[in-house]
């Protein structure tokens, strides 16, 4: 199994690095604008195999696609992130010129590849990437909600003094600050909900806290955050990779499925070898189905800003 990861920057090289330890494909293949960046970044991560055990290979290049070719999952991590007081929306002018231009030559290279999308906007880059590569729809997978979920059950933990392994819970709607659903009425400790734990004000602070995760992390680092997106991104492509059909929720582009058609909108999904095998509907709360269309709502502005 050949990976693209297209970016070496902070998010391309931590998702690289979790692949790799991971050890579940042959070749991981770096690309980058900046020259000399994406080699670097693979000599660098290469010489940590022998350290850290692993036997996948990775390599750079700068901006040539032919090393690509044949690859069965390509990353795109390409393009600018926030600054602290940005929202992920500002980032649209620069970054959906840098993702079309991307795909285009991700396809070129190979046509069956599986696209999992990353730069942000990220519902609206991966709506871009079905306007515009032609790929089925099963192919092209936003991720936002596996590293959402992530940051929603490291929040439950804290909010229940609980480790958390006891801690599930998933994330829907839109990799946006407002517009996040935490769904806390299906969150568990081992199985009983989590909501007989916790009164209304850690329910609470445990919503708006994981809603916001991202800009917390930016506010932080001056920049946005790396490693939990490199994980989330390398669960994605473990799904695929070894057919595991996962449910991970994904933003993924919609035709009727919670109310919504011609978006892409995180949603729950069975991940496989074919990509997307299918869109899993759930039961949501009048107030959750609400706030998922108002999510909705507000993504669709913002792909209006897209030009083909
Ligand atoms: N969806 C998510 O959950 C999520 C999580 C974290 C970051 N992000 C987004 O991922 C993107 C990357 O973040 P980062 O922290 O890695 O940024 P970064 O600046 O560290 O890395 C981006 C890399 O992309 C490269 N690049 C720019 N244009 C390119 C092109 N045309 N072809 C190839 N490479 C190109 C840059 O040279 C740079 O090395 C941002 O848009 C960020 O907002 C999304
Ligand atoms: O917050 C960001 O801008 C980056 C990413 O979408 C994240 O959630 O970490």
């Amino acid at each position: 199994m050949k990976v693209t990861v297209v970016g070496a920057g902070a998010v391309g090289a931590s998702c690289a690095e979790y692949i790799a330890m991971k050890d579940f494909c042959s070749e991981v293949v770096l690309v980058d604008i900046k020259e000399g960046f994406a080699e670097g970044k693979a000599m660098d991560l290469m010489q940590t195999a022998s350290l850290n055990g692993f036997d996948t290979k990775i390599t750079g290049t700068t901006g040539d696609y032919s090393k690509t070719a044949g690859s069965h999952v390509a990353v795109i991590t390409s393009g600018i992130p926030r600054k602290p007081g940005m929202t992920r929306e500002e980032l649209i002018g620069i970054n959906a010129g840098i993702v079309k231009e991307v795909t285009e030559n991700l396809v070129k290279n190979s046509p069956e590849v599986i696209i999992i999308v990353v730069s942000n906007p990220m519902d609206t880059m991966a709506y871009l990437v079905h306007k515009t590569s032609g790929l089925p729809k099963h192919k092209i997978i936003g991720m936002g909600g596996a590293l959402d979920s992530a940051r929603f059950k490291y929040r439950l933990a804290e909010a229940l003094e609980a480790p958390i392994s006891d801690v599930d819970g998933m994330v829907i709607a839109a990799h946006s600050d407002t517009g996040m659903l935490p769904l806390l009425s299906k969150a568990t400790r081992n199985g009983v909900p989590v909501t007989e734990f916790l009164d209304d004000a850690k329910q609470k602070y445990v919503i708006e806290e994981t809603k916001v995760g991202g800009a917390t992390l930016t506010k932080l680092l001056g920049t946005s955050a790396w490693y939990a997106p490199g994980a989330a991104v390398s669960v994605m492509v473990q799904a695929i990779a070894c057919d595991q059909k996962k449910m991970i929720p994904c933003s993924l582009m919609l035709d009727g499925e919670y109310g919504e058609s011609d978006i892409c909108l995180g949603v729950p999904a069975i991940i496989g070898k074919n990509g997307v095998e299918s869109i899993v509907t759930i039961s949501l709360t009048d107030e959750e189905q609400a706030k998922f269309t108002e999510a909705a709502k507000a993504v669709r502005e913002v792909n209006g800003d897209l030009k083909f």
